[in-house]
């Protein structure tokens, strides 16, 4: 029996999810965003069903994923509280900082309660999630089907709610540190002469290698850094300047900012 997954708000992270989500022969996609074309683009590239309302989709939809900014969460939640109080459904939200017991206490207290933090990544297949099943009223069917439809984007980790503030900074954020590095990495290749063209392929090669490396080896990430360096040569003269300017504690004390912003999020 196919499942009905109305997803309100297709924006970059909703639309990636449908996209992610549009191969399997499991699950139904019904959609609703403010912006038409959102809806018609993925009507027409993913099958997505388009709703005429949130309380539309709400309806239709077994699994409810939310997927606005957070600040729309409250009235979205409170706009669809007695669609959701139909029975049988489950709300899912990736809105960052957005606690359980509040989206309890905006959808009403009888519809379980899921957080999913994503990543864009979940766009190719290659994303990466948390998800917090410690709702008690999910049950057994429910965590599996979320679990597995989330297992389909990327990698799946089940987290307590207390670790989603560190996973958000890390893996949520993550993609925008590392196209800012590679963004960096593709400056210092026209400034020395190299067009654009070349020197965003070439890092687009270097990030992908780099990471099937890390992925498959079974050396340590540190190892591998000093198997680049070697003495007096040309990496250690680069990795002594980025020590110097301190760019590993500047790169923590970026991602701590950003667990303070989601916990500030929270409250
Ligand atoms: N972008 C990312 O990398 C990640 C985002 N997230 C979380 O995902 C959520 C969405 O972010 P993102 O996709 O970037 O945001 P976007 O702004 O790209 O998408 C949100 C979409 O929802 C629409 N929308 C807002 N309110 C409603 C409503 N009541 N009914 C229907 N549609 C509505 C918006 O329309 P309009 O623009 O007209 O308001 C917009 O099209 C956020 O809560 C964020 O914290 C989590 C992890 C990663
Ligand atoms: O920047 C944000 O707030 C969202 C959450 C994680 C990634 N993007």
């Amino acid at each position: 029996m196919k499942s009905v997954i109305g997803v309100i708000g297709l924006g970059n992270m909703g639309g990636a999810i449908v996209r992610g989500l549009s191969g399997r022969d499991d699950v139904t996609l019904v959609g609703y965003d403010h912006n038409e074309s959102r809806m018609r683009e993925l009507a027409e590239g993913c099958g997505l069903e388009p709703a005429a309302s949130a309380v539309e989709a709400v309806e239709r939809a077994d699994y409810v994923l939310v997927a606005v900014k957070p600040q729309h969460v409250k009235p979205l939640l409170k706009e669809t509280a007695p669609a959701l109080a139909q029975g049988g459904k489950c709300v899912l939200s990736i809105a960052a900082g957005i606690m359980t017991d509040k989206l309890r206490k905006y959808a009403g207290t009888s519809v379980p309660v899921v957080r999913i933090m994503p990543n864009t990544p979940a766009m190719v297949g290659a994303g990466v999630f948390a998800v917090c099943l410690e709702d008690e009223n999910l049950t057994d069917g429910q965590k599996a089907f979320i679990t597995d439809a989330l297992g389909s984007l990327g990698q799946v980790h089940v987290l307590g709610e207390r670790q989603f503030d560190a996973f958000t900074a890390l893996a949520g954020s993550g993609p925008a540190y590392v196209f800012y590095f590679m963004e960096a990495v593709i400056e210092a290749g026209v400034t020395m002469g190299l067009t654009r063209t070349q020197a965003t392929d070439m890092t687009k090669a270097l990030f992908s290698g780099s990471c099937k490396l890390a992925e498959e080896s079974d050396r340590h990430i540190s190892v591998l850094r000093e198997m680049v360096c070697s003495p007096a040569g040309t990496t250690i003269a680069a990795t002594n300047h980025m020590d110097a300017s301190a760019v590993r504690a500047s790169i923590v004390e970026a991602v701590r900012k950003a667990y303070e912003r989601s916990i500030e999020l929270g409250k």
